[in-house]
């Protein structure tokens, strides 16, 4: 069975230590399987840039015609995959790389608004039974965030969402969502601090007063949908620390921890 579901974002990917990939080999080891999700939003652009595509983005999603589809599609399970995979493999890791289209293991429905923001997509159902297929032969998935319906048609997908689906249907208890950002930052006192812990009542006052912005929409919003789903436990961390994962499971100080209100 799964112990976690990591969400790597494409803002830290370049800025990970080989030492990261060594923990997760290492928690491999004993026994703490790891499900990675992974983002590349940032690649995404470079690469749309450089093909002069022009992409644009409402409420922190990308607007996806079938041409800006094609180059995520082949950015994400092409590209940032595989070099997420290799990563893991040099360390001694065993991972298997694949996207949600593959085994329908998204099952994804276009996102409320999708006239205008193109295909972009909801996660509706995860295959569970193909992650856990992929760990009991003893490897790492690694999934990149594209989904699929019943008519074939192919969405692009934030990743923080797919992680937040994936964690929810695997029912782990703890979702890490390793980023560019210590944790969420908040002022206080005219200083700006991590949060150690947050709730959902000061999330929603922060989108307010937009203290949270741009990519944290995505995150908050998923981890808040997933501790609705049964996860126990959303940390926000960056992961260019070593050891960072192990003391985010073992409880201690780390990142920004998001619990489910009582
Ligand atoms: N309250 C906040 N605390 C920390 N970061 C925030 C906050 N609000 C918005 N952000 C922004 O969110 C970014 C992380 O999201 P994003 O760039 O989408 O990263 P990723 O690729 O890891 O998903 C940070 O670099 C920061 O600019
Ligand atoms: C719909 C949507 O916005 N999809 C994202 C998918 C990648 C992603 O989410 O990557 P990060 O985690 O690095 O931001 C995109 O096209 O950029």
């Amino acid at each position: 069975m799964p112990s976690f579901v990591m969400k790597c974002g494409g803002s830290t990917l370049a800025a990970l230590p080989d030492l990261f990939f060594e923990e997760l080999k290492q928690l491999q080891s004993d026994g703490i399987v790891p499900v990675i999700v992974h983002g590349g939003g940032p690649a995404i652009s470079a690469t749309l840039e450089k093909l002069e595509i022009p992409t644009q983005f409402v409420n922190g999603l990308r607007k996806t015609s079938e041409e800006v589809l094609d180059v995520v599609e082949m950015v994400l399970s092409g590209q940032i995959n595989k070099q997420i995979v290799r990563k893991l493999n040099q360390a001694g890791a065993h991972a298997i790389g694949l996207s949600g289209i593959d085994g329908n293991l998204i099952e994804a429905q276009p996102v409320e608004g999708h006239e205008e923001i193109g295909f972009v997509g909801d996660v509706t159902q995860v295959r569970a039974d193909l992650i856990e297929g992929i760990i009991g032969l003893g490897a790492i998935p690694v999934i990149a965030p594209l989904g699929i319906d019943a008519k074939g048609q192919r969405y692009n997908i934030n990743a923080d969402t797919s992680a937040g689906a994936v964690a929810a249907s695997l029912g782990v208890e703890h979702l890490i969502v390793v980023t560019d950002v210590p944790g969420m930052m908040k002022t206080v006192n005219g200083e700006k601090v991590i949060l150690p812990a947050t709730t959902e009542a000061e999330i929603q006052e922060m989108i307010q007063s937009g203290e949270i912005y741009g990519g944290m929409i995505p995150k908050v919003k998923a981890a808040l949908k997933c501790l609705q789903g049964g996860v126990s436990e959303v940390v926000i961390v960056s992961g260019t620390k070593p050891g960072v994962l192990g003391r985010v499971l073992r409880g201690e100080a780390e990142g920004t921890r998001i619990r489910k209100s009582q």
